[in-house]
């Protein structure tokens, strides 16, 4: 609450999955060791990034998983419990439930935790852009799924994710934002090539240490740093 007396500022909810399933898809670039590590590395610097915006108030991850709750909540996140076996879209009905038994009149934004090169600034601009409508969201860079749903104050957030879900929300009657320069809220990662085009955008600091641990990493790592010897760039702090 501001001094003002103003409740001000969006409620996050992101949602993660136990370590030792999440990002499947990625195990045949990471193999299956690895993938857990850099599963919670993404989560880890999606929610340090969301903490770092100045439009969020408060970041809810639902997840069952101990180590990542653990470490969530050592940055500043409240962790709530899942709901067991029924699902993503539950789990974030869940967590928007949680935030306002809180706090009723919040606004609710859920964010994907697979978004390593986040940046404060960008999900500003998103959420500057999804304050101007009851309901909004934004399609992830394939242009076919989601990885931000907005619900105004009052609002219900009517989840919809899964596969392509940019489509469900928009039938469903949520505004699509497309304001410019937001590319690191919209650079989810699934897949190899995924994590390639986050490494070129520029990941946060637990990514870029899993990345650097890895077998193939250093060498993608330098790539994406471009002069040899020179910090990479995805080492530096979260920048706008
Ligand atoms: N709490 C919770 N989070 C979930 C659940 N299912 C998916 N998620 C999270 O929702 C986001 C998108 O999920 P998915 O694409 O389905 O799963 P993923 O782990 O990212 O990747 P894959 O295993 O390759 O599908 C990620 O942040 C997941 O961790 C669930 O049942 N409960
Ligand atoms: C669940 C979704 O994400 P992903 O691309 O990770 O499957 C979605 O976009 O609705």
């Amino acid at each position: 609450m501001r001094r003002d007396g103003a409740d001000v500022g969006w409620s996050l909810v992101v949602p993660l999955k136990p370590l030792v399933r999440a990002k499947s898809r990625l195990s045949a670039a990471t193999g299956e060791e690895f993938r857990p590590r850099l599963a919670l590395a993404f989560a880890l610097d999606t929610v340090a990034a969301a903490l770092a915006c100045a439009d969020v108030r408060d970041v809810a991850v639902v997840t069952d998983d101990p180590l990542a709750g653990e470490r969530l909540a050592a940055l500043g996140a409240r962790i709530v419990p899942d709901i067991p076996a029924r699902g993503l879209n539950a789990a974030l009905a869940h967590g928007a439930d949680a935030v306002r038994a809180r706090r009723p009149g919040a606004a609710v934004a859920t964010l994907n935790a697979d978004l390593p090169a986040l940046r404060p600034a960008e999900l500003g601009r998103v959420l500057h852009s999804a304050a101007q409508f009851p309901r909004a969201f934004l399609a992830d860079a394939a242009d076919i799924g989601t990885t931000l749903l907005t619900a105004a104050s009052g609002v219900e957030l009517a989840p919809a994710f899964g596969g392509p879900s940019r489509a469900r929300h928009l039938a469903s009657g949520a505004r699509e934002i497309t304001v410019a320069r937001v590319a690191s809220v919209r650079r989810d990662v699934d897949t190899g090539e995924d994590l390639r085009a986050a490494l070129a955008l520029g990941v946060g600091p637990h990514t870029a240490r899993q990345a650097l641990r890895h077998p193939d990493g250093a060498a993608t790592v330098d790539g994406a740093a471009g002069a040899a010897g020179a910090p990479p760039p995805e080492l530096r702090a979260y920048g706008a």
